[in-house]
């Protein structure tokens, strides 16, 4: 019998998902863990915390379907990306609490050395842009702030990974420091067309190289679980990045398919095939996966607030008690109000990339109430993607005409924003019947490395839409409403 066991560490919760040779997703379990807010725009997790939800969350989906470790034939592994880890080789422990890719601790850091000119040999290196976003800045900080890590590092006794490679030094009991190509090409130490670590980025960002995990296919022999950890031995065979996993679960193996997920922020991947396209419109170029090591590249655009507007409705404005009702409020809102949502609450992601940007509510009236701030936070994901969309078509212009956005997250189980997001984009979007898309994606890859899951071509068949939402808004509304967003952002980024 085949078991393959997914371990999606996002954002805000981890899960384990067991999948059966249908590759179906089955039992799960999922723990929420504590977001820290040390100060004005920092984001930190307990990575000792994100283990015990991993320590918990498997054997608790184990006893859900019935299994023990030892039915496991294989473990995929996906995580929430750029995030850093550093710890002690000898004892595991961290050094400091992981920070978030949303921190933006290092954003004066980036803006100097831009100043300084080297965004151009981050980006021709890295495919991605100086921003605090990403991991290496994130690392330097906390080897320039905790006391003697950076003596410690040099001497090669601290370690650098992102939340997978943390978990798999974890899971196997410190035997292996190894990350895959999805999540090393976030971190902005990652040569992306030669596939190895950039000495020229880590001499000018001072990261001592001897840190840094061994670089494998998103399909590979990570390690074994030292069986202290679950009882048993179990082979680690398939990591990806979050958003790289929900491309995989989504199939969009061909170029010019395009994913877009609604977690807690919102990511648009694209893939471009075998050849990196270097962007003239501010996306990030990524590598979507590497199998037998040749990358297939994506353009991505990453949006920073996406299901996390509807937290805030939650615990901010305290106007709705459960994410599931924003949108029968939303539905409620009076028609003749347009208010208009830039939550630019960590400033705003691609493609304006400002740090410094927050974020602000148009068109209020003496009317305006909780229904309408509900539509507007729905809408402003609308929005934002129509932002991602507009650069991705700039940027390859001759795409199909056709094109189709297939969805998943937390989000996309609102009818209502997904609707929302066709009439915006004018192009229809596709919700297929497994949302666990990034757990699939993680679960594919180890399954097909242990040889129990089908190749890609057959995997893809797999896919199967649930429902499709096609575009209904007339095109003078549309653009209409699309030019009023684009106001506003330009309003918040001269504020
Ligand atoms: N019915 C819903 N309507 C709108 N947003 C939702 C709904 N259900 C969940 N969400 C949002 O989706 C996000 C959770 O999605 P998930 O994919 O689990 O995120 P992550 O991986 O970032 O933790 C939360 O931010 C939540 O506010
Ligand atoms: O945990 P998620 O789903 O919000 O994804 C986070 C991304 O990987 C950040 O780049």
């Amino acid at each position: 019998m085949t078991h393959i066991l997914a371990i999606d560490q996002g954002t805000t919760s981890t899960r384990a998902i067991l999948f059966g040779a249908d590759m179906v997703p089955g039992a799960m379990a999922q723990e929420e863990f504590a977001q820290h807010y040390p100060d004005n725009g920092w984001v930190e997790h307990d990575p000792r915390e994100i283990w015990q939800t991993v320590r918990r969350t498997v054997p608790a989906a184990l006893q859900k379907a019935g299994r023990a470790p030892a039915d496991v034939t294989a473990i995929g592994i996906t995580n929430q990306r750029e995030t850093v880890v550093v710890w002690d080789r000898e004892t595991g422990e961290p050094v400091h609490n992981a920070i978030v890719w949303q921190d933006r601790r290092t954003a004066r850091w980036c803006h100097e050395m831009k100043e300084q000119g080297h965004e151009e040999l981050v980006t021709q290196k890295t495919g991605l842009l100086l921003d605090p976003y990403f991991s290496s800045t994130k690392l330097a900080w906390i080897l320039d702030n905790v006391d003697g890590a950076r003596d410690r590092a040099e001497a090669g006794r601290l370690l650098f990974g992102t939340i997978d490679s943390y978990l798999i030094w974890k899971l196997t009991g410190g035997r292996s420091h190894v990350t895959d190509a999805t999540n090393a090409c976030r971190t902005m130490l990652y040569d992306i067309r030669k596939g190895g670590w950039s000495t020229s980025l880590c001499e000018l960002l001072r990261i001592p190289m001897k840190m840094l995990p061994e670089v494998l296919d998103s399909a590979a022999e990570f390690g074994t679980t030292d069986p202290e950890v679950f009882g048993a031995a179990v082979p680690i065979l398939g990591v990806a990045g979050d958003q790289q996993a929900a491309t995989i679960g989504q199939a969009c193996f061909a170029p010019g398919m395009a994913k877009s997920t609604y977690g807690t922020g919102c990511f648009a991947l694209l893939n471009t095939g075998a050849e990196p396209v270097q962007s003239a419109h501010r996306l990030l170029t990524t590598i979507a996966y590497q199998f037998d090591g040749t990358p297939t590249y994506a353009l991505e655009g990453s949006i920073f607030v996406a299901g996390a507007v509807v937290q805030w409705l939650r615990d901010g404005l305290k106007i709705i008690g459960a994410a599931s009702e924003t949108q029968p409020l939303a539905e409620t809102a009076d028609p003749a109000q347009r208010l208009i949502l830039v939550p630019a609450f960590t400033g705003l992601g691609a493609p304006y990339w400002n740090s410094d940007v927050r974020g602000a509510v148009f068109g209020l009236t003496r009317n305006s109430g909780p229904a309408e701030m509900a539509r507007a936070a729905l809408e402003s994901v609308g929005f934002q993607t129509r932002d991602l969309m507009e650069a991705m078509h700039a940027d390859l212009p001759d795409q199909d005409s056709d094109a189709v956005l297939r969805v998943d997250g937390g989000m996309a189980v609102s009818d209502w924003t997904m609707q929302f997001l066709a009439d915006i984009l004018n192009l229809p979007v596709d919700r297929p019947e497994v949302t666990e898309t990034t757990a699939l994606g993680a679960a594919w890859l180890a399954g097909m490395k242990a040889g129990v899951y089908p190749g890609q071509e057959e995997f893809a068949r797999h896919w199967a839409l649930e429902r499709q939402f096609d575009p209904a808004m007339p095109e003078e509304e549309r653009e209409a409403r699309y030019a009023a967003w684009k106001r506003a952002v330009a309003a918040v980024q001269s504020a």
